[in-house]
């Protein structure tokens, strides 16, 4: 199948949060099992540093009354071709964020539809988020392209439908209040990454005022679980962590703690209970929670917490503030580095991930791949990947609680403070995490039943594609 992928993000040159881990991951999977996949991108200001762009590009393009260039190269470390839309909107530092950022990503939506018609033209357009929302209106004029729409995150629905109106070509048939909408509406299949999301959404809890249409759509409307790139993130061979372990050589992890406690400025203390977040400081990652619960936690426990993120100024100078008062305990770095985040993953004993609402969650799959004992909150898509962890039963992955509330926090982590201290138990539960089988190619089984559906193809795997995915998967 020849399949291109719109997205605003792609790893590992691209990536705020978890889409760009998909995009990153996923085409590179496919590819593997015979497909013809390919990405389109924005061409940031920053991309010269971390890849190499022929200056010539190879295609010029007409939409929105501006002229753009598409670039071609490589998506470092695959072999997965990788359209740049160049145009001076998109030549900032950043991904997101500036006074035209509704107007830039329906621009850059329009130029890949504009490329997929002139220049590569695929049976499918993957559409991610609602930087692509317009792309399936668009396409249902064209019975030879069918569009599959993603939903990453249903809280970022962008611009409105009097905007979209104002700065681009909305066909007369057109529905949906804004770009999200739009994108669900038009395209052929929607999917979000977790079954349990892709009912959540359903309601109004976790609708973000979409659940209505939600609901109308459930019929083209599938939940397929996120993978993880393995390769990538392997413990065992992993070069930005000081030390490398297996489940079979467990204890050499300690060594990470050790080293990620000295390079952070926590005190360096073998025995103390290591929690760390790695994450997008949002509201919907929980942090609210943690700020309510962290005191009465430390004052209890001889616990520390290291957390790696960036986000929302009032969280970030609130956790700066209390790492302050809590020197030794607690360490905060606001940056995004992907270094970093695997030397946290690598060493500490616990990740929280206390979500709101969580589509599917990269990090916690990350966490116990690196041997990390998630504690989460019980929604979306970390209950398919976290099942709680019981002792007597020698079951389950890690630590949950139900309720959005500070005390449901608290007693989770003081039950995982205390799973803790049984370091044989614990051991085992670290074993058992790192053994999942996280792959991509796992979840890609999902992926290619739902193109070969969305192109009117029986949604089954050939013989060579069940058989390479069966290698992978063992
Ligand atoms: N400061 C930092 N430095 C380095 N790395 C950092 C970082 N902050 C975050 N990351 C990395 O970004 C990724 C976060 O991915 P998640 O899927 O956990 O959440 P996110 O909300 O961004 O993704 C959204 O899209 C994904 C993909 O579908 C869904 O899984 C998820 O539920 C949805 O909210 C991880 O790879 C993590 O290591």
């Amino acid at each position: 199948m020849r399949i291109l992928f719109v997205a605003a993000e792609a790893s590992p040159i691209a990536k705020v949060g978890g889409m760009g881990d998909v995009v990153g991951a996923l085409p590179k999977v496919l590819r593997k099992l015979g497909h013809d996949v390919r990405i389109i991108m924005p061409y940031y200001g920053f991309l010269p540093d971390k890849v190499d762009i022929p200056t010539e590009p190879v295609w010029w393009g007409d939409a929105m009354f501006q002229k753009f260039a598409v670039y071609e190269t490589v998506l470092p470390e695959t072999d997965v071709p990788l359209y740049l839309f160049g145009h001076p909107c998109f030549s900032g530092r950043s991904v997101y964020g500036g006074d035209d950022e509704y107007w830039r990503f329906t621009f850059f939506a329009n130029g890949a539809a504009e490329f997929a018609w002139n220049y590569w033209k695929p049976q499918i357009i993957h559409c991610h988020d609602w930087h692509t929302g317009m792309i399936p209106v668009w396409m249902s004029d064209s019975p030879d392209v069918s569009t599959v729409f993603t939903i990453h995150n249903l809280a970022y629905q962008g611009p409105g439908r009097e905007m979209l109106e104002q700065i681009t070509w909305c066909p007369w048939h057109m529905q949906g209040d804004n770009a999200m909408a739009a994108g669900l509406q038009f395209a052929n299949l929607v999917n979000t990454v977790s079954p349990t999301y892709a009912e959540q959404i359903k309601t109004p809890e976790y609708g973000e005022n979409l659940h209505g249409l939600l609901s109308w759509i459930s019929g083209k409307t599938r939940g397929i679980i996120n993978g993880i790139d393995t390769e990538k993130y392997n413990p065992a061979t992993d070069r930005l962590i000081a030390q490398n372990f297996t489940p079979k050589t467990i204890e050499k992890r300690r060594l990470n703690k050790v080293r990620l406690q000295e390079e952070s400025g926590l005190e360096i203390n073998r025995n103390a209970f290591l929690i760390g977040m790695v994450t997008r400081l949002v509201e919907q990652k929980g942090i609210d929670l943690v700020l309510q619960t962290l005191e009465r936690f430390l004052a209890y426990t001889d616990a520390q917490l290291i957390i790696l993120g960036t986000g929302d100024r009032f969280y970030e100078t609130q956790l700066w503030e209390i790492s302050a008062r809590y020197r030794g305990r607690i360490s905060v770095q606001l940056l995004h580095n992907e270094t970093i985040s695997r030397r946290v993953y690598s060493g500490i004993d616990a990740f929280l991930m206390p979500s709101r609402f969580e589509p599917c969650g990269i990090s916690q799959m990350l966490a116990m791949r690196y041997g990390a004992i998630p504690i989460v909150r019980k929604t979306g898509g970390l209950v398919d990947t976290v099942p709680f962890f019981d002792p007597a039963n020698e079951q389950g992955l890690g630590y949950c609680f139900d309720r959005y509330e500070p005390l449901d926090l608290y007693t989770c982590m003081i039950r995982a403070y205390e799973g803790f201290r049984f370091k044989g138990a614990w051991e085992k539960l670290q074993v058992r995490a790192m053994s999942q089988n996280f792959s991509w190619y796992r979840s890609s089984v999902e992926y290619i039943k739902m193109y070969r559906e969305v192109i009117g193809e029986a949604p089954e795997l050939t013989d060579k594609e069940q058989k390479i995915i069966d290698q992978k998967v063992k």
